[in-house]
């Protein structure tokens, strides 16, 4: 019976995969290619989300300051997630959904990307980052699901929208992380010259 249960997520998890493969190929490659002139051009990328999503944040982050599957110099990515300090007093003197936005206004820079994720697309704090980012004259990858949400609604045509075709967070959150896996092989197969298209 438990067994069941665990096997049925499995399979569930594996078919989205195989069928998100066909929809977000496209999107994921647009996704690399912006990140690598970004990069390329001394610009640098932030991150945010909630919950599994800033872990998924802080991964992404260490892949690139530290290294995917090969050794190369080190990307500027950051987490806006990992300091307590200011998610705390920003939520606290201000309001928790200015917890990334004022972060924004502090790092971002025009040309800097910002890599938004919310599962369901409607976490306000991620929204805001969003808008910060646009008045910053940064481009924008948002990773979601459910429709999209609120946050398909707010990019632009200059930015990238990733949106994994199921309604369950945790299937979603699944996606997420091989999408970002996809993202810096990506990156990598850029750096290093390789045939994207092979
Ligand atoms: O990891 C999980 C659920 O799998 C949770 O921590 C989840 O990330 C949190 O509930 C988030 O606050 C959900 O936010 P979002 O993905 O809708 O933006
Ligand atoms: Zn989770």
């Amino acid at each position: 019976m438990r067994n069941q249960r665990i096997l049925g997520h499995f399979l569930e998890s594996a078919e989205l995969k195989k069928q998100a493969a066909e929809v977000l190929a496209d999107p994921i490659g647009n996704a690399a290619d912006l990140m690598f002139s970004v990069l390329t051009q001394g610009n640098k990328i932030l991150a945010c989300g909630n919950g599994g999503s800033a872990a998924d944040c802080q991964h992404f982050a260490a892949e690139l300051v530290g290294r995917f599957e090969k050794e190369r110099l080190p990307l500027p990515a950051m987490a806006l997630t990992t300091d307590s300090s200011i998610m705390t007093a920003v939520g606290n003197d201000y309001s928790f959904r200015d917890v990334f936005t004022k972060q924004v206004q502090a790092f971002g820079q025009p040309g800097d990307l910002l890599l938004a994720i919310s599962t369901s697309g409607n976490s306000a704090n991620v929204m805001d980052a969003i808008e910060a980012a646009h008045d910053r004259e940064m481009t924008v990858v948002a990773l979601t699901g459910k429709g999209g949400g609120a946050i398909g609604q707010m990019l632009t045509e200059n930015d990238v929208h990733i949106c994994v075709p199921h309604d369950r967070t945790a299937r979603i959150q699944e996606v997420h992380l091989l999408v970002i896996h996809c993202i810096c092989d990506g990156i990598d197969a850029a750096l290093f010259g390789e045939d994207v298209d092979d």
